[in-house]
């Protein structure tokens, strides 16, 4: 297993399939190079099937063991169960889609080997996840949350980006998995930076402290030592419940990488784009490798030097300057 210098053994990857999409949610960052978002028609700058599983060929001989498919729309990819039949056996296999096409597709990515999803979901209601996904189809997202749970995937994470436009529907979303069986909420930190409205922030503190307020057990997870507050469907405090219930509870994760170098310090994965670029971190376009027409070799000799030249972005990539600012440290410019 691979490490870098700051000791973070790298056990995971996470794959962008495609920077395509059928939604256009106003906060989206794409997770490729820049927000260029392509037509839903395939394009020649995206990996190839093979290459796609090259590259997990090689990342399976450095020990990684967990992939995760993202994009754009992953499952715009028509590939997509050849890729996962195809990924080593050893790996957990995750994607992260926007739920649309799951219906008529969830059982046959369960058969290829899909081990679980995380389905983005903003709101409980049609208006106001028409506000956020623009040409979002709010039915097809809940049949395809839907599709999954039949399909016997356990825990569907419903991913809520928190910003302006969302944080009023947090207790309701709460409330919504703590009562049905099956799913778990994901409450990711808006990242301003990625679209340039800062004034869509909302301070992801208050929300930890309200989730902390209804929690009756509150758990720190290994990846990026996230909070995992459960909450009981009764409404239950952790003050109120001096006996343990056996009321159903709900798990509700925080992703708050902004500006947290604890969620850099336990980061363990690194990154392809759909151009098949691997870096070292989702923030950084510094340390791009493409991997393009590269023979196993020359894979396996950028992927050592891409987690060589790891750094935790908040914290050592990124400082305060006197202001209070982040900028880059200059000790590290040019890595
Ligand atoms: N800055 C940063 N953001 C991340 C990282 N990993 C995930 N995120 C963000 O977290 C959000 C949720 O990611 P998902 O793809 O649903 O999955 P995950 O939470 O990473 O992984 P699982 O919980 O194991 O399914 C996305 O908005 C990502 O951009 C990371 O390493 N760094
Ligand atoms: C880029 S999408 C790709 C996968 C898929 N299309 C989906 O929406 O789940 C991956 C995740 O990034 C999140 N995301 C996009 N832009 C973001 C931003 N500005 N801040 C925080 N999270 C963001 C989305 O909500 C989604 O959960
Ligand atoms: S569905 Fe995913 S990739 Fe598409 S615009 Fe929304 S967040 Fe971005
Ligand atoms: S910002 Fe970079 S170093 Fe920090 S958790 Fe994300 S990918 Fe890892």
């Amino acid at each position: 297993m691979l490490a870098d210098e700051f000791g973070r053994e790298v056990t995971g990857v996470r794959i962008s399939l495609t920077d395509r999409c059928n939604f256009d949610c106003i906060y989206c960052h794409n997770e490729g190079l820049g927000d260029t978002r392509g037509p839903m028609d395939p394009q020649d700058d995206e990996m190839e099937t093979d290459d796609v599983v090259r590259f997990l060929e090689v990342a399976e001989e450095f020990d990684i063991n967990a992939v995760k498919f993202t994009g754009g729309e992953p499952m715009l990819r028509q590939d997509l169960e050849e890729i996962i039949e195809r990924t080593p056996g050893s790996m957990e296999v995750s994607l992260t889609t926007n739920g649309t096409f799951l219906p008529g597709r969830a059982e046959d990515l369960v058969e290829a080997g899909l081990d679980r999803v995380n389905v983005s979901q903003d709101a409980l209601d049609p208006e106001a996840f028409a506000a956020v996904t623009k040409s979002g189809a709010y039915d097809k997202v809940i049949e395809g949350v839907e599709a999954a749970l039949a399909a016997g995937l356990d825990p569907v994470k419903l991913n809520m980006v928190v910003f302006e436009h969302t944080a009023g529907y947090v207790p309701k979303m709460v409330d919504h998995v703590a009562e049905n069986e099956g799913l778990q909420l994901q409450l990711i930190e808006y990242m301003p930076e990625l679209t340039g409205k800062p004034e869509w922030n909302v301070d992801i503190e208050r929300v930890h402290d309200w989730l902390a307020e209804q929690a009756d057990e509150i758990e720190h997870r290994e990846m990026h030592d996230r909070k995992r507050y459960w909450i009981s469907a009764d409404g239950s405090s952790a003050e109120s419940a001096s006996e343990p219930s056996n009321e159903r509870r709900g798990m509700v994760e925080i992703v708050d990488p902004v500006e947290n170098p604890t969620f850099c310090a336990n980061c363990h994965r690194v990154r392809v784009t759909h151009q098949g670029y691997l870096k070292g971190c989702l923030n950084r376009n510094d340390d791009l490798r493409p991997m393009g027409e590269m023979t196993k070799p020359e894979i396996r000799e950028a992927f050592r030097e891409v987690v060589a030249n790891r750094v935790p972005y908040y914290g050592e990539y990124m400082v305060r300057n006197g202001n209070g600012e982040w900028e880059l440290n200059e000790e590290y410019i040019g890595v």
